[in-house]
């Protein structure tokens, strides 16, 4: 598993990373999710030993990453899917990576065959496209067959085939009893894998949670209602501990109570109603609400928007 705990990187004037604390539990897949510059990269190069802490510490299974004298075996990272040499076929770059690590060669055949890369496992890395450097990439972090997993931005430029793949591959891992941090800064991309997601803003915890309570306390539902007599109306559901507000002279919008219940006290109340519908805000609007004071140069954007 992986212990963040008080993680703080500063680079100069940037705090990068601000007093960040969380787990990514084995079994599971941990969504960590945040706005572009919210402090996710930063983070998993510290857990890789890719960067120090300023303070604070992030540990792999108890151990710094330095601590490990053959690392794959403990953590595989996709971090920068343009990292292997361009002049190496997928092959050989595998090859070295399993040799440096202590790795038996067999291994690098297991993991060609799991990602899919078979054929074009013999052509050089320079010839591939996106989706098969990303390919290439996991099979290199899946060569140790490492408890630990990290996934940077996994999909980023991925067609709709590679997404659902990384997906099943993701969920997978995870129900192998592997411990998988998968970072994107689109909510759509891991609400439907994450087990649990950590949301980071500007470098600091906003959410750390499974993935239900996260949705469930994000996504609020309204309940919009249209009557010929809203005042009435709105005076009872706020009576009835509803919140309830007017959209416009016909139309209430009600929060904190369900569509039936709206619907049953304009009944009790003798109100005939012309419309009633539930409004589901969007998945990706509830965490633009909770991240989007976190979005750096947030507030310049919103004045050139003006
Ligand atoms: N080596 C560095 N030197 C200076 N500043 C840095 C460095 N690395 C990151 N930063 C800054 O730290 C902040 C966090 O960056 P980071 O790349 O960790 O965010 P992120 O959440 O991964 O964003 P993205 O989704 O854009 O990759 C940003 O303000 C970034 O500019």
């Amino acid at each position: 598993m992986i212990r963040v705990r008080g993680l703080t990187r500063r680079y100069g004037d940037v705090l990068a990373v601000d007093d960040l604390t969380f787990d990514v539990e084995p079994g599971k897949v941990t969504g960590f999710l945040g706005p572009n510059g919210a402090g996710k990269s930063t983070t998993m190069r510290v857990v890789l030993g890719l960067d120090r802490p300023t303070s604070g510490e992030a540990l792999v299974n108890g151990r710094p990453y330095a601590a490990f004298g053959q690392p794959l075996r403990e953590v595989g990272a996709l971090l920068d899917p343009g990292s292997a040499h361009p002049g190496r076929t997928g092959r050989d770059h595998l090859r070295v990576a399993a040799r440096t690590n202590g790795i038996p060669s067999r291994r690098v055949d297991e993991v060609v065959e799991q990602v899919g890369l078979d054929r074009a496992a013999r052509r050089r890395v320079k010839g591939y496209s996106l989706g098969m450097r990303q390919r290439l990439g996991i099979a290199a972090a899946l060569l140790g067959d490492p408890g630990v997993l990290l996934f940077d931005e996994p999909v980023n430029g991925l067609d709709l085939d590679g997404v659902r793949w990384i997906r099943g591959l993701l969920r997978h891992l995870a129900d192998e009893g592997r411990a998988v941090l998968v970072s994107s800064h689109l909510m759509s991309e891991v609400e439907q894998v994450a087990d649990r997601l950590v949301v980071i803003g500007r470098g600091r915890l906003i959410a750390d949670a499974t993935t239900e309570e996260v949705v469930g306390g994000l996504g609020h539902v309204r309940v919009r209602v249209r009557v010929a007599e809203p005042d009435r109306l709105l005076a009872g559901l706020r009576a009835h501990g509803c919140e309830a507000h007017r959209a416009d002279d016909r139309e209430l919008l009600v929060t904190g109570c369900a569509a039936d219940e709206v619907g049953r006290l304009a009944h009790a109340l003798g109100i005939p109603l012309r419309h009633l519908s539930e409004v589901r805000q969007s998945l990706e609007d509830a965490y633009l609400e909770l991240t989007g004071g976190s979005v750096e140069h947030h507030g310049r954007q919103a004045e050139a928007a003006r």
